[in-house]
């Protein structure tokens, strides 16, 4: 156990299912090296679990098998969370800085996690144009900045996968303009674990192309 970390919820082993020996060891090293490498602050290690690793985890059963990014992937939220839970999933973490490219590789290899792949790069830069069939992203920027950048890196019929928080319907109501640039369509905003954990995950779900 780790100092300061959360008690482990009675739904991180219903949620991780065969793989929570892994959902474990990333949690663990997160609350053991997160802090010195500013990957998470201090103030999170009683909610790691529940604010950050099992909302990461609810979006899983959201992603079918096939090619999906996770841009600003950071500490590995959600992306090193659902490559764990879906190794039936290809996965490719963009992360533009350095140390955060790092830790994510550092994971990849200690989690042993043969379906997924770190790119350092920004979303706009990496070549990966047209080449996912689902992005994912959490908390890096209001749908009007992020669809921009994550949309063009979906094949035409790709699916963004976005997590959000409860001021998503403003958002959207700001990104108006992008997502008619970006033709984007049967966009919907799926509230996740309401019963299962204590902060409900909303995710902008939606088709590009
Ligand atoms: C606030 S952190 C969130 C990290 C992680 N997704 C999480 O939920 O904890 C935002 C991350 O997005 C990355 N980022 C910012 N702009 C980006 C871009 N244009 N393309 C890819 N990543 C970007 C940052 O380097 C940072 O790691």
């Amino acid at each position: 156990m780790t100092d300061g970390l959360e008690p482990e919820p009675a739904a991180a082993a219903d949620l991780f299912g065969e793989h929570i020996a892994k959902g474990r060891q990333f949690t663990e090293a997160l609350a053991r090296h997160g802090e010195e490498r500013g990957l998470v602050g201090p103030l999170e290690l009683p909610r790691l679990w529940t604010r950050h690793v099992l909302n990461s985890a609810l979006v899983a059963p959201l992603l079918r098998p096939g090619r999906v990014g996770d841009v600003g992937s950071g500490a590995g939220l959600p992306g090193l969370v659902l490559g764990i839970m879906r190794p039936d999933v290809s996965f490719v973490l963009i992360e533009p800085m350095e140390r955060r490219v790092a830790w994510l590789e550092r994971q990849v290899d200690e989690l042993g996690l043969a379906n997924v792949e770190v790119v350092r790069a920004r979303a706009e830069e990496a070549k990966l144009k047209g080449a996912l069939d689902q992005v994912t992203a959490r908390a890096v920027s209001a749908l009007r900045t992020l669809i921009p950048i994550t949309a063009p890196l979906l094949r035409p019929g790709g699916e963004l996968v976005l997590m959000k928080g409860a001021g998503v319907d403003g958002e959207i109501g700001a990104a108006e303009k992008a997502i008619r640039k970006y033709k984007v369509h049967d966009a919907e905003v799926l509230v996740l674990g309401e019963g299962v954990v204590s902060e409900v995950t909303r995710v902008f779900r939606a088709t590009v192309g």
